[in-house]
């Protein structure tokens, strides 16, 4: 594995100020084109469940399809870090989760597990790390609890809610998180979060102060049902899929990528 990005890597990108670019790939064909274009970090996400097989929701997505998919992914990929989401119901314990997650590491080939949640979250991630499985949390927008959450909206705007969500972040770093994942926060807790963190965040719908960015491919080449105000379609102007890509890599590391009109205040 000479040049892989490593959680090594992402640590030390968010040291030097330099940003991480992570895009998802569902299958053989995107997975070479992204890694060829330079995305950091390839996410296996079960967002698959919306994109690739029509629900409405990540909440139906199993094991085993993220496996599927990962098994095609990570083959194709030379350089990028790939990241295996364990779906809902599937880390439910330590030992359920850590079940799991050596499923999507041997099996499905990824290299980083995530999951979602903060505090309930702490002694599976320590049980994790103790053994060696790369982690990376997801809080802000836990979109496995949408139907707790009554939508897919901003999180954390309440006072109370920010603080909750810095005591996670910091609890989740303290238990192994070797990333996280923000998913629509507001600009300015996540800046505070980026800051008060060591690990590397990495935004959706929280603002470009973040260390990194990911978006949902089929939402940036624009042929997703969903158009969340986080994203924009990087495939216009006569570009083609390869330098749409490009696009957003290069938009994400200049900080052009997200603008005022992809976040949330
Ligand atoms: N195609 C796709 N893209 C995603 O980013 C994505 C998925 N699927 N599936 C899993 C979750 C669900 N996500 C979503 C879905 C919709 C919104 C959305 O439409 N939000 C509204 C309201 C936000 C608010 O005002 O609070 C928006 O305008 O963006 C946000 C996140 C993010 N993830
Ligand atoms: C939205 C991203 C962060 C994700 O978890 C997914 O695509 O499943
Ligand atoms: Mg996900």
């Amino acid at each position: 594995m000479p040049n892989r990005v490593t959680v090594r890597t992402i640590r030390e990108m968010k040291s030097k100020g330099e940003k991480i670019v992570s895009l998802t790939a569902y299958d053989s064909s995107f997975a070479r084109v992204v890694d060829e274009q330079g995305v950091d970090v390839i996410l296996v996400g079960d967002s698959l469940g919306m994109v690739m097989q029509g629900h409405d929701s990540t909440v139906p997505v199993s094991v085993d399809d993220i496996i599927y998919h990962s098994r095609a992914v990570e083959p194709q990929t030379k350089r990028a870090l790939v990241m295996a989401d364990l779906p809902f119901m599937s880390y439910t314990n330590p030992d359920q989760a850590i079940g799991n997650a050596a499923r999507l590491m041997q099996e499905g080939r990824a290299h980083i597990v995530k999951l979602e949640g903060g505090e309930a979250q702490l002694d599976t991630v320590r049980h994790m790390t103790r053994h060696g499985v790369p982690v990376c949390a997801h809080i802000g927008l836990t979109p496995q609890t949408v139907h707790k959450l009554g939508g897919y909206r901003v999180q954390g705007r309440e006072d109370d809610a920010a603080k909750q969500m810095l005591s996670d972040a910091l609890a989740l770093q303290d238990a192994g998180a070797d990333a996280v994942v923000l998913e629509c926060v507001p600009v300015d807790l996540a800046q505070q979060l980026t800051e008060e963190l060591e690990i590397p965040t990495i935004g959706i719908g929280a603002g470009r102060n973040c260390d990194g960015q990911v978006l949902v491919l089929q939402d940036m080449i624009g042929i997703s049902s969903l158009a969340p105000k986080f994203s924009l379609n990087f495939l216009k102007d006569g570009r083609g899929i390869p330098e749409a890509i490009k696009a957003y890599v290069d938009a994400v590391r200049d900080l052009s990528f997200p603008t005022d009109d992809q976040c949330f205040f």
